[in-house]
């Protein structure tokens, strides 16, 4: 497919565009197909037995279509209908399969294959998978891989719904939702390539740090077409629209952005906005030639309620002021015994006159200007929010010292996410065919409807887990969740096979979920190792990390945040190589000394940063100061949760301090 590729001649083009267009395309095309050596083009093959499924021989599954010279398949793309049954199929229901085959694979070679006969009842114990195991037990390095050749049914249903179904996954830590959110967005890109492909999948995650963890997944599938992005890098092209230097720069205590992202304050800002609009007091006189026209203070007040009852935005609404004031002069012009055609028409709506008393009476309004109005302005807050917010939450939403303009505003994630809620209430904003919305109990209600309107026209995977919530603005439910969303009717479904965490310390994670989420199925392990837990006094800090650190795999060093720097200095004195997770390295620093995150044995990672990544061994310091660091016990419990359950292997606590209560 590679000498077939390379031999195309874009000279065949004719014009130029057409040439650099063929040429761009070959280029993307060879990209794709390059090889590579520890990536094994097969995982599996499916011999059919003809018969009822009309399907018969064999098909090797893979990452990718693979052809031969003659274009016949030799490897079908695991995502194709016929390779299904590999991750479904079973002795009950066989779906027309005979045997199944896993291969495994080390550093790119073949090294093993097992069969499983579909036909035949299995002798017990035959349903093991070694292959499956090594896979699920392999020592985590670098960033997340793919499971395509491990996918479970469970996870397998959840990647292959169809593309007009929501879907919201409620799982325990290490389930798989992230990957099973992503191979869903490779699957439906697969699947509806050409719709998907120009309207976009937006995979939204909640750091950056993250998103580094997770970027290589997607085009190890081969999609390259999906957009990842934090839910503060959204709101922030709603500042950037306004203002391309803008940024979110600003910080704000817990239950002011908690209010500021209550889904009241939506309804605030729509009343702020339609308060712009005013009815006229005198009518409009617009001269032409000899004549003057005339429309009337009611006739005025007519056009004026008959847009704002359209339902269409503010700012479309506005566009057709000029043309509706115009159609009544023409009406008049009609009665007058004139005949104007169009071109009068829009000649009378560019005038000055028409444009002055449309501009007067349905302003244009800047989203930001429009936010930092109502967060300054007490009148126009209070006549916006009366009957919603009390006059306590008034006098909290109001910043003490308004900036003097929105320019020089330091603005908030949350304050951003008003002003994208702003801009879409001015003019609407586009949506994409999909979105994969991963740690989605973290949203606040006005983030979540910043997601709606991105996928007003197309469908949400929703990926979270409630006992991990802990932003003070964080669901408290999945139904709330889902209708702030816009999807009320989407299917949740729960995992809680764990493919992280070993038994030992999941059991002692779960200790808390009484407390952080009662409602909640404890999670299982199904790794076979049942993993390492201890719980060691902590001295000093080089002291605990030399003893994990001949371990194999990587290892992640979690500490509540304000102990970040002091660790960092304490390692650098023992001579230790680490990176920070959600740092870059220095400038200035020497691109052989660089450590990135997630490439180097050690990684420090702040107790905030933590959620949703994984280390082969982790050692955990100070729980009790982790949990003090949150604003509430239950906030610091799951946070505490999150941290328990990084590890892959092996987790070691050290604390100085006692503790925390609800561990024992
Ligand atoms: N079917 C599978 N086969 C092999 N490995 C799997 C499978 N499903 C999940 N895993 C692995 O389990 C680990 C946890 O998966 P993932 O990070 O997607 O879980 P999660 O539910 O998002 O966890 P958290 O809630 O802690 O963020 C990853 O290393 C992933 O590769």
């Amino acid at each position: 497919m590679r000498a077939r590729t390379a031999s195309m001649d874009a000279s065949a083009g004719g014009d130029w565009v057409s040439r650099e267009y063929l040429q761009s395309t070959f280029a993307l095309r060879m990209k794709q197909l390059a090889d590579d050596p520890n990536v094994p083009l097969f995982f599996g093959r499916l011999d059919y037995a003809g018969g009822q499924s009309h399907v018969e021989g064999e098909f090797h599954i893979g990452r990718r279509h693979v052809s031969d010279v003659e274009g016949d398949p030799l490897v079908i793309d695991w995502r194709a209908p016929v390779s299904l049954p590999f991750y479904r199929a079973t002795r009950a229901d066989p779906m027309g399969v005979e045997r199944r085959r896993r291969f495994g694979f080390q550093h790119g070679s073949l090294t093993s294959y097992e069969d499983e006969d579909l036909t035949s009842a299995a002798p017990s114990g035959e349903d093991y998978s070694a292959i499956l195991e090594q896979e699920i037990e392999r020592p985590r390095v670098g960033p997340m891989r793919d499971i395509v050749a491990t996918i479970q049914p469970e996870q397998d249903v959840i990647v292959r719904s169809d593309l007009s179904q929501s879907i919201c996954v409620q799982g325990a830590p290490g389930t798989g939702k992230t990957a099973v959110g992503l191979h869903r967005a490779a699957y439906l890109l697969f699947a509806h390539r050409e719709q998907l492909t120009r309207q976009g999948v937006l995979v939204v995650g909640p750091n950056a740090s993250f998103l580094r963890y997770i970027r290589d997944v997607l085009p190890a599938l081969g999609e390259v077409e999906a957009t990842q992005s934090t839910i503060a890098e959204l709101a922030e092209k709603a500042l950037r629209a306004v203002n391309p230097k803008w940024s979110v720069r600003g910080e704000e205590p817990a239950h002011v952005a908690t209010l500021k992202g209550d889904a009241r304050l939506a309804e605030v800002l729509s009343r702020a906005l339609w308060s712009h609009v005013t009815l006229p007091t005198d009518a409009l006189v617009v001269p032409r030639g000899a004549r003057r026209w005339r429309v009337g203070v009611y006739e005025a007040e007519e056009v004026v309620t008959s847009l704002r009852n359209r339902g269409v935005r503010y700012g479309a609404a506005r566009a057709m002021v000029p043309q509706a004031l115009a159609h009544r002069i023409l009406v008049r012009m009609e009665l007058a015994g004139d005949s104007p055609d169009d071109r009068v028409q829009d000649a009378v709506a560019r005038s000055k006159p028409v444009k002055d008393y449309a501009g007067a009476m349905w302003p244009a309004v800047d989203p930001a200007r429009l936010v930092w109005r109502v967060l300054s302005d007490p009148e126009l807050l209070a006549s916006a929010a009366s009957g919603l917010l009390t006059e306590d939450e008034q006098a909290l939403l109001l910043w003490s010292k308004p900036p003097k303009s929105p320019a020089s505003t330091p603005w908030t994630l949350a304050e951003a996410v008003l002003v994208d809620e702003a801009a879409d209430l001015v003019e609407r904003t586009g949506s994409v065919g999909h979105i994969v919305a991963d740690e989605a109990q973290d949203l606040s209600p006005m983030m979540l409807r910043a997601l709606a309107r991105r996928s007003s026209t197309g469908s949400l995977t929703v990926l979270g887990d409630l006992a991990q919530a802990t932003t003070p603005w964080a669901t408290r439910s999945w139904a709330e969740a889902l209708a702030h969303l816009g999807k009320p009717d989407a299917h949740v479904e729960q995992l809680t096979r764990g493919f992280r965490v070993p038994g030992e310390v999941i059991e002692y994670a779960a200790r808390l979920l009484p407390q952080i989420a009662p409602g909640l199925e404890p999670p299982t392990s199904v790794r076979r190792s049942r993993g390492e837990l201890e719980i060691v006094p902590l001295d000093s800090v080089s002291a605990v990390v030399a003893g994990v650190l001949g371990r194999e795999g990587s290892i992640g060093l979690i500490a509540p945040d304000s102990m970040i720097s002091d660790v960092g200095r304490d390692l650098t004195a023992a001579g230790v190589r680490f990176g920070i997770v959600g740092q870059d390295p220095a400038e200035d620093a020497d691109p052989d000394d660089v450590e990135t995150e997630f490439d180097q044995h050690l990684d420090l990672v702040p107790a905030s940063l933590a959620k949703g990544l994984e280390f082969d061994h982790v050692v955990l310091l100070e729980p009790a100061a982790l949990v003090a660091a949150e604003p509430d016990r239950i906030t610091g419990l799951r946070r505490l949760y999150v941290c328990l359950t990084r590890a892959v292997t092996s987790l070691v606590i050290a604390h100085a301090q006692p503790l925390p209560a609800e561990l024992s």
